[in-house]
């Protein structure tokens, strides 16, 4: 307990300290922030008023600069900050800067660079695969030798609050002689988290071993790979998903640090055949991250992180092996968060199983698909060292009318 009097189990305690981007009011300009409790503090400024050297990272609005600098570089960050948070003496240099979270709007924290999403839950692929290829095997058949992934949209990861607007495309049901053009009908959303890469950029043709991952994984958010599923099952096929996933992605402000989530490492549930040994090792490893997906207020769904088959690390090794470049403010997705439970679903296509089954909400409602107006809140926690508590915060979107 310190002079900053917080709770041990707050959500935003000083063993989490996710980074983000806040303005207020009074100016509107960006500032990088750390959430502390119910506060924000103002990074460049506390740092710069008691004299640390490498305060100029932190200016300029966003986490670009900080992200590039690496894993030395974010410890001593981390070190630096619990210190003078806690110590009594750094008090003057805290306090004016901390500004009530309530009173700040939160951005989009860094520039993706380039976003891809993967497929790394067993109960999702095989769902998903069922409902789109009922007359196939649901898993494809390289689904346990790599983790499957598909490249998307960085301009259009939006920061959460944005609304989203219903996307207008082609679509072809089974059951009509000809594709039609129109505003989706069949909206989705799919829980998910996202891990931001950082580090220095990697030359081409050099790959990011296993055993160096997580030098490159500066942290995680929330991520909501919306997904409109009419444009998606007619245009998919042969080269992956497109128009109906790029329209927009939205992530939770708050980065949660790989630092912060070191208590919230779980074994995997279990990979078997033994992947190629570019993909085996010791730094593998799941999350114990709960995930509540709320439709409207009413909680639908409460995904575990934990039940995903492939390692983060794993998905960074496999997306460089070629010898693609990987940046800082690279941007990869977990793939959709589902288990074998139909309450822990993470899209509404297998919550409703393709609109078979509504989804029924508190207000009475049902739902299969998203209709206008609506709006899904991601939300998280892992557990912190010494039965503490990490939260991630929320990544919202509202649904609004096509244009
Ligand atoms: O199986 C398919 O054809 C498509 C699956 C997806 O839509 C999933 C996707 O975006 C990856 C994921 O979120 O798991
Ligand atoms: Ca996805
Ligand atoms: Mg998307």
């Amino acid at each position: 307990m310190t002079w900053l009097d917080l709770p041990d189990d707050h959500p935003f305690g000083l063993h989490n300290l996710p980074y983000g981007v806040f303005s207020t009011a009074a100016d509107g300009e960006r500032r990088v922030g750390v959430r502390v409790g119910d506060h924000v503090l103002d990074l460049a400024a506390c740092a710069e008023q008691s004299g640390m050297e490498s305060a100029a990272v932190w200016r300029g609005g966003s986490l670009d600069a900080f992200l590039a600098e690496g894993r030395p570089a974010w410890t001593a960050a981390r070190e630096w900050l619990q210190e003078h948070l806690t110590n009594d003496a750094q008090r003057d240099c805290v306090e004016p800067n901390l500004v009530p979270a309530a009173e700040v709007t939160m951005h989009l924290p860094f520039r993706v660079a380039d976003f891809v999403d993967f497929y790394a839950s067993e109960h999702h692929a095989s769902n998903v695969g069922r409902i789109f290829r009922p007359d196939s095997e649901p898993l494809t058949p390289n689904w346990k030798h790599l983790p499957i992934g598909y490249h998307g949209r960085s301009s259009t990861v939006v920061v959460s609050g944005t609304d989203v607007v219903r996307p207008t495309g082609q679509r072809k049901p089974p059951s009509e002689p000809v594709p039609t053009f129109g505003p989706s009908v069949r909206l989705d959303i799919e829980a998910e988290l996202g891990f931001v890469v950082g580090g220095p950029r990697t030359g081409l043709g050099d790959r990011v071993d296993l055993a160096d991952a997580d030098d490159h994984l500066f942290g995680v958010v929330l991520l909501n790979d919306w997904s409109a599923r009419d444009l998606q099952a007619w245009e998919y096929v042969p080269l992956g998903p497109f128009l109906g996933k790029s329209f927009a992605t939205s992530v939770s402000p708050w980065i949660v640090t790989t630092d912060a989530l070191r208590d919230a490492r779980v074994p995997l549930p279990g990979q078997d055949p033994q992947p190629l040994p570019y993909l085996s090792g010791d730094t593998v490893y799941g999350l114990d991250v709960h995930v509540e997906v709320e439709w409207n207020g009413t909680v639908v769904s409460r995904p575990e992180y934990r039940d995903m088959y492939w390692s983060p690390t794993q998905m960074l090794a496999h997306l460089s092996v070629n010898g693609a470049s990987v940046s800082p403010g690279d941007l990869f997705g977990s793939g959709t968060i589902s288990g074998a439970e139909p309450g822990t679903r993470g899209s509404f296509l297998e919550l409703s199983w393709s609109g078979q089954d509504p989804v029924r909400l508190d207000d009475g409602s049902e739902r299969t698909f998203l209709e206008d107006g609506d709006t899904v809140v991601l939300r998280a926690t892992a557990p912190g060292p010494d039965g503490t508590v990490v939260g991630f915060g929320e990544c919202s979107g509202t649904v609004r009318p096509a244009r």
